[in-house]
């Protein structure tokens, strides 16, 4: 036989955080990929990241974006790791010179979720009583909760979806609200009490969805990982990421989205709140799917109109005053 000249069959190392969540969502990935490509070898290697080491401060107080990111990133630009498999909601709208959004897979349901403790099992968001402890560490869950349900006591909870159901069931809280699509891929689904409808929490930009990032000049990795992109998905998270670009400021501020399709078209739903709940400023914008960065942005700028600015700057402030 006539010996034909391949390059040498390529391992990809595929980064992945500690946390239960971090590695089932990369193991997917990487069961995703070697069905599709069965004669290249993909391997997950774990990192910690700073988020996983701060667990006793209120994340919002912390600000800093990346903070589940940064290490997965110095390990792709080293060339220690390949790509890395992020919750896209956690990953920068911005990422570091020399490295790109490759791949956006399929989302779980995007929604917030109520979780409940069993004295409560009869009741849903609008019926619970007057002093209930809500625990969440988010500030957009905060804001558009204690605008709609003010008689509610909010406390922050921190630690991971085992350390948070045992708090509640202990009765430290009354209800959590979490992401739905944590909750699925924990195989936690049966805890989920209501999923909240729009009306009352948007999601967070990218909330469900996968985003893998790697260096922007693989470009043999880029291809392969289009096959596990879902064009709808990517539209839509594409979208809720250029609004939020143009208008965060460098923390976790109270910004919340809604995206569907219909057809050609995408509608995207934006809301910016003071995290006190008084001021909130929330508007739809349809437009083209095949431009969704451009209708994000567009939207970015309608609120800006309407007052967000000056209620993102508000939160900056008190932030840099440490309140
Ligand atoms: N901020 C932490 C985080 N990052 C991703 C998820 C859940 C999965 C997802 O939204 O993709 C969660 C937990 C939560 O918000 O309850």
């Amino acid at each position: 036989m006539t010996s034909v000249v391949s390059s040498p069959p390529r391992t990809i190392r595929i980064g992945s955080r500690k946390s239960q969540l971090a590695l089932v969502q990369s193991y997917w990935v990487q069961e995703q990929l070697q069905k599709s490509f069965p004669e290249i070898s993909f391997e997950v290697h774990t990192m910690s990241t700073q988020g996983d080491k701060i667990l006793d401060v209120a994340l919002a107080k912390i600000g800093d974006k990346g903070l589940f990111t940064k290490e997965l990133e110095v390990g792709m630009l080293n060339h220690e790791i390949d790509f890395a498999v992020h919750s896209l909601k956690d990953l920068p709208t911005n990422l570091p010179e020399g490295l790109t959004l490759a791949a956006i897979t399929e989302r779980e349901n995007p929604a917030d979720a109520l979780v409940v403790h069993e004295k409560h099992k009869d009741k849903q968001i609008d019926t619970l009583p007057a002093g209930a402890v809500i625990g969440t560490s988010s500030l957009r869950r905060l804001a558009q909760l204690r605008n709609l349900f003010p008689h509610f006591t909010f406390k922050d909870v921190r630690g991971n979806l085992n350390t948070r159901m045992n708090k509640l069931d202990a009765g430290e809280y009354d209800a959590l609200i979490l992401a739905t699509a944590g909750l699925q891929r924990l195989g936690m689904g049966d805890r989920i009490h209501q999923i909240l409808p729009k009306e009352v929490s948007l999601h967070a930009v990218g909330q469900g969805a996968l985003g893998i990032e790697c260096r922007a000049d693989d470009t043999e990795l880029i291809s392969l990982l289009k096959a596990i992109e879902h064009p709808e998905t990517r539209d839509r998270c594409l979208a809720e990421r250029a609004f939020l670009r143009i208008l965060e400021g460098g923390c976790q501020v109270p910004i919340g989205v809604n995206t569907e399709i219909n057809g050609e078209n995408l509608t995207l739903t934006g809301i910016v709140a003071s995290v006190d709940g008084q001021k909130l400023v929330k508007d739809s914008l349809t437009g083209r799917a095949s431009n969704p960065e451009a209708l994000g942005a567009e939207l970015a700028q309608i609120l800006r109109q309407q007052g967000a600015q000056e209620i993102l700057s508000e939160i900056f402030t008190e932030i840099q005053r440490g309140s």
